[in-house]
This record gives structure tokens, C-alpha cells and sequence, in this order.
């Protein structure tokens, strides 16, 4: 134990001063290097890189090195969070001290078995409490090997159940130091597509996932961390829950979102029916809106024209004119904002044409009598002409997707009554988005296309601001010339000119100091490294849609559990998913071990699914806790039992939770100092109300399920999979069949 600790000591010596050389490094890299664009690019690299290396250094404190491991030659490697070399000064050989986990060279410490040991002898597991070494565990991998340390674990796994026992404090904890073989395999599988993970609840798909992002992030760092990680959860609690562990590891370089906050500039909030959501998200809504977009580009009926006043006589904007413009406009493929201008051009053309034919045509038969400077000067009238403006405004609207998408659902189009009536929504405040919008939302933003040109026209006169003044620096003013971009000559002129100019102004550009993730936060059309989803069962076609355009590489991890999806527009399938975007290149893998929940409560969790689905194989549980669920009838108050129960079960340490139906939930709260009813509930409380979807994702030492008969089956099975430890359930109604058949075959305990 003292020569681990003297190691670990000197571990932490070196990372004390690698944090001090980060500090100043990090400091001296605001300034940069001369003041040329490269010399600020390679400032912002450096930046990034030192500030990530400073992140990941304080990230480690308390648990810097968990493993150490003995080869057969006699060698032995330190295992821990982040890589570590000897001082060059003290050893100019930089020999590693600590092996980053992610490492080729750290993966027997999770693979190696007494079977297949790797070339190992010994696996040694360390414990540590701040910076003091408390416990060894070591696994002899070498039979043969008769050494002996006196801190030999014969089953092997005492320090993966003393994590799993470990009371929950509301926030997941990285697992890295008993990352198991079959989830070691998925965290480092090296396939660069889509990669499914798919497992029963408890078997770690969640911190796979997860790890899975810190490894591509330390095997790909170079791309990943330019265009970032993005992991999509089912919900904002959730996402609380999650959002400890990457940065545990070091990683800031992942940006962690809901889909309700994947359109940039929208917080949808607001709730949808489930029947509104589903027909939100079926992969019809595509075309539907499609087709809706083209509803916004009219033309006059056949008969009754637009008529126009115009100095030079009034315009005739009749069915011909109009379609013929539009025709070409749509003939362009452009989105519906950015074939606009085309339309409008033809129009202002054809109106153009229609005064000239009017004023100039000779009476006599001769040809037309404007030349080419009237025709021009007619049509700049007629371009200028508020009025012409109005008429094109009218056929073929500016129009943004959040204008659009609302006037959509204020008067759904091509849906049957009932679902119309499902999604109709008056236009209000913004307030109303819900997150089955969004992907309507972003699917009306790729039809509209993206309208920047306010954003850019001011971006354009900003720098022109800087060239001008630039070019007042430099003396490169051309006299009383000013820059005109109509005739050719005075542009390459102009172009010529301002080279040096708009060096120059580069050189009073704002760096844009905002990490990759920040800046993906914000974009829209950012495509990510990676993308990851959680709880993937859930999403609809049209949230795929939206997904799959943030990740044009489909460089993609996508974690679910089919027999927990609840949302009526979950895509059942991971063929219906995945087919229409990479075919059947994707590749699909399992986790069969439950982490989470104790034997006894699974086998009642199973029950339930089952008596829907015979023949269901549920995850095989890695422990159990001796003691049965119990389940308790009610005749009286259901709230006040329920009060009554979670007083009695409050744990002095790790959490409960009760999941309830949701009508229950303003009672519940009013019985229970200090409990939230809410949509955006806070897991880090001793107790804590959910209803059974908030649930999802979540566990908890000791769950409390109230009227199981009101859940959907796999809300059901979802609420009954929470607990680490023990389940109890009250109930009014009778229960569902699978429960009652399990407590008749003895899987529950039924106390007075
Ligand atoms: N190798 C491991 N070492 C320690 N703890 C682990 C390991 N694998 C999983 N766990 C723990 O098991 C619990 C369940 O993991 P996780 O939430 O990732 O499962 P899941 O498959 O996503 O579950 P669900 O489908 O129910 O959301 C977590 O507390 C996690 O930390």
C-alpha cells in the first residue's frame, strides 16, 4: 500500500505542476503571436488546446489513477483518467507514468480475463479517498503465478459492486474504472458509421454512450474537437442527470441538448397531446409541408388581375404573368426565400415588357419606339414601385419557419379532421413551441431556406466599414472614386484595390473565442462529429430527419431499448429508422447485464412485459439485495398512503423517488415538506415525484410506484426498473395482469 501511495503521490506532484505550467500557458496564449490572421488562428488553437489540457488536469483530482497492471515481462503500467509523462527535465526519455484509459496500451486492464489474460499477470484495482490510497484489489490473471500481495479479490468484482451498491446522489458518476469486457468493446468498437447499442434497462447503455464520447474525442481529437460531440437526451432533468460525467472525464468539447433545443432561437416548452405529437412526427409531415410551402406561392385567378398604380401607366399582374414567373422561379430548386428574387425579377421583367409594349409600340407598325436607356429607366421605376413590391410580397411571402410553421398548424392542411383537430393551434406567443415543432420547424427552415441576408447584409457593411477605414490607413483611396460593383471594370478595380485593405480590417475583426460546442449551440446548420442519442426508441421520422442533418458523416451512436419506448411516434424498428439514411450499413450491438437493478426487482419488471410479450428475455441482473418488492392494496386516500409510505422509506442517504400518475401529483406535494410538483424536476433532493416518462433514464436507491394500473405497459416497466435497491408499490385499483400473476407466484411480498 506505501509504494502505491508514494506512486500516487508522485502522480499528483506532476499534475500540481503540468496545472501550474497550464495556468500560465493558458494566460500567455490571449496573447498572439503578431498580429496576422495566422498569428490569431494559432492563438485560438493554442487557446483551445491549453484551456482543454487545464480542464482535463483539474478534472482529475480525487480519483487521478484507479488501476495499475503487471505484465508477464515484468513490467508493470499505472492506469488512469489522463496520460502522464516524467518531467523531460528529470528524464529526458518523457517516460509515461499514468496510461490515459482510452489508451491501446490501458485495455487489458478491462479485457484481460484468467482465460484470455492479455499477457497479464495481475489486474490491481486502487481505491482512493482524495489523494490517499484506502483499498487494493488485485486479480491474479496468471494461474501459474504463485506471488501472492495479500490484497488478492477471489471473485473479482468487489469493487464494481461496491460502485453499484453505492447510495445515488441524483447525478450519474462516470464509470470508468470498472468499465466492463462487453462494454469496453462498444466504447472503443472502431466502426465509423452508425453504431446501434441497444440493451435492457440498467445495462449501462447511458454511460456507454457516453464513454463512447470521451474515447472518439481522444482517438479523433483533431476533428471532434472542431466540430463537437452532440448528445441528444429525452429531457432537460435528464440531461441534468447526465451532464457530471463528461466533464469528470475531462471532455468539454459536447454539447448536451434536448431535441426541444435543437432549433437555435426557439425554447420549446410547451406540451403536445400524445396524438398531436405523434402526427407531428410522421415522416408524411415531409411532403405535407413540402406541399404547404408551394400553397405559399399564388398567382391571381384566371380573370382578375392585380393592377398595379405606376407613374408610367398602371401594371396588368394577371394568371399568365404570375405563373410563368413562378414556373421559373420553381424551375431554380431553390428554397422557397431563395427563388424569391428569381420571381420577383420576372415579374418586374415581364411588367417591364407589358409598359414598354403599351407606350413605345408605334402606331404605324414600325418597331418599338424606347430605346434601350428608356426600357432601363422603366424598369428601375417599376422595380422601385412600393406598390409592385406589395403584389410580389402578396404572391410569394418572405416568409421565416417559425411564421411559417405557425400559420401551418393555426389551419392544418392534407390531414384528416381528426388529426387536424389534434395539432391545430391558434397563433400565439413563441411560448407555445413544443418539441415535436422543432423538427417541423427545421424542415420549414430547410424549405424556406436559411433567410441570412439581413444577417449577412450587415455583416457586409460591417466589414466594408473596416475595409473603408482600412483603406483610409493605408492611403489607398482612389481620389473621389468610390467603389461602384456594377461595371466590371471598376470591380476588379475595386477587387484589386482592397486586398491589402481587407488584410488590413482582418486585422479589427472580434476573435470569436466561443468553443466549438457553443458555437454548434447557435447554428443551425452545424454538422457535428458525432452525434449521439439516447433513449433513441423515442424519437419520431421527422426528429430523425432533423438528426441525421446535423450529422451529414453519420458518424452516429444511438442507444435505446425498444420494450421501453412510450412516445406513440417512436419508431419502432432500427431498420425503419435507419434504412432511408444509410441503408444497411449500420451496425447493431447488445448489453445483456443489468447494473442497476437487483435481481428481485427485475424478475417483477420482466413479469410485467411479459404477460404483453411471451417470451420476453429481460437483462440478467449482476446482483441481488435479498429482499422482495413489496406491493400494497389501498382502500382509503392513495396520496396520503403514499405520503405515508415515502416518510417511512426516505433514505438517510441516496434518493427515493415515487412515480405516480401525474393527477395525483398537487396532493402528493402538498403531503411532502419540501417535494416539487413540476416539469423540470430536481433529482439531487432525498425525494423526489415524478411521473413515469420524467422517470426515464433515471434510477434511484428505493422507488415508490403509485396506481401502476394508470401507466402504459412500458412506462410501467420503465417506473419499475428505477431502483438500485428496493421497490415498493401502493395501488387503489387492481393491478395490471403481469403484476398480479407475479405476486400469486410469489415474486412480491404482500404485508397487511
Ligand atoms: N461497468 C460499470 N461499472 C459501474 N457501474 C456501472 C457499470 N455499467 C453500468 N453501471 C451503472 O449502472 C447504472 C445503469 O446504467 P445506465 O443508466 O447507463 O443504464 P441504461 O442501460 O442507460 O438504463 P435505462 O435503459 O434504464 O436508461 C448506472 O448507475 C451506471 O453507472
Amino acid at each position: 500500500m506505501r509504494s502505491e501511495q508514494e506512486y500516487v503521490d508522485h502522480l499528483y506532484a506532476r499534475v500540481d505542476a503540468l496545472r501550474r505550467w497550464a495556468e500560465s500557458a493558458v494566460a500567455q496564449a490571449q496573447v498572439p503571436d503578431g498580429n496576422t490572421k495566422q498569428g490569431r488562428v494559432e492563438r485560438d488553437v493554442r487557446l483551445a488546446e491549453r484551456t482543454r489540457s487545464l480542464t482535463a488536469l483539474n478534472s482529475v483530482d480525487g480519483s487521478l489513477c484507479f488501476g495499475r497492471i503487471d505484465l508477464a515481462d515484468g513490467t508493470a503500467h499505472h492506469i488512469g483518467r489522463i496520460g502522464l509523462r516524467e518531467d523531460e527535465e528529470d528524464d529526458p526519455e518523457r517516460t509515461p507514468i499514468l496510461i490515459d484509459w482510452r489508451a491501446p496500451a490501458a485495455r487489458p486492464f478491462y479485457l484481460a480475463t484468467g482465460h484470455t489474460p492479455m499477457g497479464l499477470r495481475r489486474r490491481r484495482h486502487l481505491t482512493t479517498q482524495g489523494r490517499t490510497v484506502t483499498e487494493l484489489h488485485d486479480e491474479i490473471l496468471d494461474l501459474g503465478d504463485t506471488a501472492r500481495t495479500g490484497h488478492e479479490d477471489p471473485s473479482g468484482d468487489t469493487v464494481l459492486l461496491a460502485s453499484l451498491n453505492a447510495a445515488r446522489t441524483g447525478r450519474m458518476s462516470d464509470i470508468v474504472r470498472t468499465i466492463q469486457a462487453e462494454q469496453d468493446r462498444i466504447i472503443r468498437a472502431p466502426h465509423r458509421g452508425v453504431l446501434v447499442v441497444e440493451g435492457g434497462p440498467g445495462t449501462g447503455k447511458t454511460a456507454v454512450a457516453l464513454h463512447r464520447a470521451a474515447f472518439l474525442l481522444y482517438e479523433h481529437r483533431e476533428l471532434l474537437a472542431r466540430r463537437a460531440v452532440l448528445v441528444v437526451g429525452p429531457n432537460p432533468a435528464f440531461l441534468a442527470y447526465i451532464g457530471e460525467v463528461l466533464p469528470s472525464l475531462g471532455e468539454t468539447g459536447v454539447l448536451l441538448a434536448t431535441l426541444g433545443e435543437l432549433f437555435p432561437g426557439v425554447e420549446a416548452r410547451g406540451t403536445d397531446s400524445a396524438h398531436a405529437a405523434e402526427v407531428k412526427g410522421r415522416a408524411e409531415m415531409a411532403e405535407i409541408l413540402r406541399l404547404a410551402v408551394r400553397d405559399r406561392q399564388q398567382v391571381p385567378e384566371p380573370g382578375e388581375p392585380m393592377i398595379i398604380p405606376n407613374d408610367d401607366g398602371d401594371l396588368v399582374l394577371d394568371w399568365h404573368l404570375a405563373d410563368e414567373a413562378r414556373e421559373a422561379a420553381r424551375a431554380t430548386s431553390l428554397p422557397h426565400n431563395l427563388a424569391r428574387p428569381h420571381f420577383a425579377f420576372r415579374v418586374v421583367d415581364a411588367l417591364t415588357a407589358q409598359l414598354v409594349e403599351r407606350i413605345g409600340t408605334d402606331p404605324y407598325g414600325g418597331p418599338n419606339l424606347l430605346g434601350p436607356d428608356d426600357i432601363a429607366q422603366l424598369g428601375k421605376t417599376i422595380a422601385a414601385n412600393p406598390d409592385v413590391h406589395a403584389a410580389i410580397a402578396q404572391l410569394w411571402p418572405d416568409i421565416s419557419p417559425q411564421e411559417f410553421v405557425a400559420d401551418y398548424l393555426s389551419e392544418p392542411t392534407r390531414l384528416s379532421e381528426e388529426d387536424a383537430s389534434a395539432v391545430r393551434r391558434p397563433r400565439t406567443s413563441p411560448a407555445d413551441w413544443t418539441p415535436a415543432d422543432t423538427p417541423l420547424l427545421d424542415e420549414a427552415a430547410e424549405l424556406l431556406g436559411e433567410d441570412d441576408s439581413a444577417r449577412q447584409a450587415a455583416a457586409e457593411a460591417e466589414r466594408q466599414e473596416r475595409v473603408a477605414y482600412a483603406q483610409g490607413v493605408l492611403e489607398v483611396a482612389r481620389g473621389s472614386e468610390s467603389f461602384e460593383f456594377e461595371d466590371t471594370e471598376s470591380e476588379v478595380l475595386a477587387a484589386h484595390d482592397i486586398i491589402d485593405a481587407e488584410r488590413m480590417a482582418e486585422r479589427h475583426e472580434e476573435a470569436d473565442h466561443r468553443t466549438a460546442a457553443e458555437r454548434a449551440a447557435a447554428d443551425r446548420t452545424w454538422a457535428f462529429g458525432h452525434v449521439i442519442v439516447d433513449e433513441a426508441q423515442e424519437l419520431s421520422p421527422m426528429a430523425w430527419r432533423l438528426l441525421m442533418r446535423r450529422c451529414p458523416s453519420r458518424s452516429m451512436t444511438l442507444v435505446g431499448d425498444p420494450a421501453q419506448t412510450s412516445e406513440e411516434s417512436g419508431v419502432g424498428s432500427w431498420e425503419d429508422i435507419l434504412d432511408p439514411y444509410v441503408g444497411d450499413r449500420w451496425e447493431h450491438t447488445r448489453l445483456d447485464v443489468n447494473y442497476r437493478t437487483p435481481t428481485e426487482v427485475m424478475e417483477l419488471a420482466a413479469a410485467v412485459v411479459a404477460a404483453e410479450r411471451p417470451g420476453f428475455a429481460p437483462p440478467s441482473s449482476v446482483r441481488s439485495e435479498g429482499a422482495l418488492p413489496w406491493i400494497r392494496q389501498v382502500s382509503g386516500d392513495l396520496a396520503a398512503a403514499a405520503a405515508e409510505a415515502a416518510a417511512a422509506e426516505t433514505p438517510q442517504e441516496g434518493r427515493l423517488a415515487i412515480i405516480a400518475p401525474r393527477r395525483l401529483h398537487d396532493d402528493l406535494a402538498a403531503l411532502l415538506p419540501g417535494v416539487v410538483a413540476g416539469a423540470d424536476p430536481d433529482l439531487t433532493r432525498h425525494l423526489v415525484l415524478l411521473a413515469p416518462r420524467q422517470a426515464k433514464g433515471l434510477e434511484f436507491d428505493r422507488v415508490l410506484v403509485v396506481e401502476p394500473a394508470e401507466f402504459a405497459t412500458s412506462d410501467l416497466y420503465v417506473a419499475l426498473t428505477r431502483a438500485t435497491r428496493t421497490l415498493g408499490i401502493l395501488h387503489r385499483s387492481p393491478l395490471p395482469v403481469g403484476l398480479s400473476d407475479a405476486v400469486a407466484a410469489g415474486s412480491a411480498e404482500r404485508p397487511d
